[in-house]
């Protein structure tokens, strides 16, 4: 959106914003100047907001994820097709992404709409997933039995020591959005481990299908960051995905996440 301070509201651009949200589903402002506290104030005109259950906070700013790669670091955050910490029984209803420091190249951030790529699913296949549930969970951050570890070691913003434990919360697999009324599928590659009552073997060919099929380009669109720049997703009906394609650079980005509602 054009023109629009973040830090200063009115009502009624506040309205506009909602409402670009709910229909684009991501949204992007460029030039923003904001304080860790006019970010959080942003995020809690949308909802109470989210304290990551697994990342180490801002220092300072429990309610800010400082999303770093230093220079040297081999692994950033965010590089498979994801919802954000979808392990919680209630997951954000969306994340304010605000670039800090961005490398001279690469960075973008791809973005999927999970309720189109849902409409463009056969009939047999929307009956297929009518009542499936899945289970998700932190075991793909936790690292361990998922082969994860050396990523946690080269990523700069560090689990938390005092939350090492697994989280997983069980979802249906097509979501209703609470506001807009349309379904969306609601599996990811980074946290949904199985459907339940199947094994992850099981699981796999099917969740690997509807990973490939909402990601497909015509789902997606893709931002070229600019500091300043911030992207506002709904966590309840897109993907995204952070490119690693700037080795040798830093690039900090502050998340401020909003709490959703468990789905339905
Ligand atoms: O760094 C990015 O562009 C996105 C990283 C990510 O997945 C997130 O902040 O939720
Ligand atoms: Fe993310």
């Amino acid at each position: 959106m054009l023109n629009v301070d973040l830090a200063r509201l009115s009502d009624d651009i506040f309205e506009e914003i909602h409402q670009a949200f709910l229909e684009f589903a991501v949204i992007f402002f460029r030039n923003q100047t904001l304080t860790p506290e006019q970010h959080k104030a942003f995020g809690r005109r949308f909802g109470k907001l989210n304290i990551h259950p697994t990342y180490e906070p801002l220092p300072g700013h429990e309610e800010i994820l400082a999303v770093i790669k230093e220079k040297d670091a081999m692994h950033n955050i965010g590089d498979t097709w994801h919802t954000d910490v979808t392990y919680l029984p209630e997951p954000p209803m969306g994340s304010i992404l605000y670039a800090k420091e961005i490398p001279p190249y690469g960075g973008d951030t791809l973005f999927a709409n999970l309720s189109m790529a849902y409409d463009a699913l056969s009939d047999g296949m929307k009956l297929m997933l009518e009542g499936l549930n899945a289970v998700h969970s932190n075991a793909y951050l936790l690292g361990g039995k998922h082969g994860n570890e050396d990523r946690n070691q080269t990523r700069s913003t560090k689990l938390r020591e005092d939350r090492r434990q697994e989280l997983t919360a069980v979802h249906p697999v097509v979501r209703t959005h609470p506001e807009t009324g349309r379904k969306c599928l609601f599996v990811n590659q980074a946290f949904t481990q199985r459907f339940e009552n199947m094994t992850i073997d099981e699981s796999l060919p099917l969740l690997d299908f509807l990973v490939r099929h909402a990601s497909r380009p015509e789902f997606t669109c893709r931002f070229r960051w600019t500091q300043g720049a911030v992207a506002f997703w709904d966590n309840r009906c897109t993907y995204h995905y952070a490119l690693n394609d700037y080795h040798g650079f830093r690039r900090e980005m502050h998340r401020v996440t909003v709490n959703g509602d468990r789905p339905l």
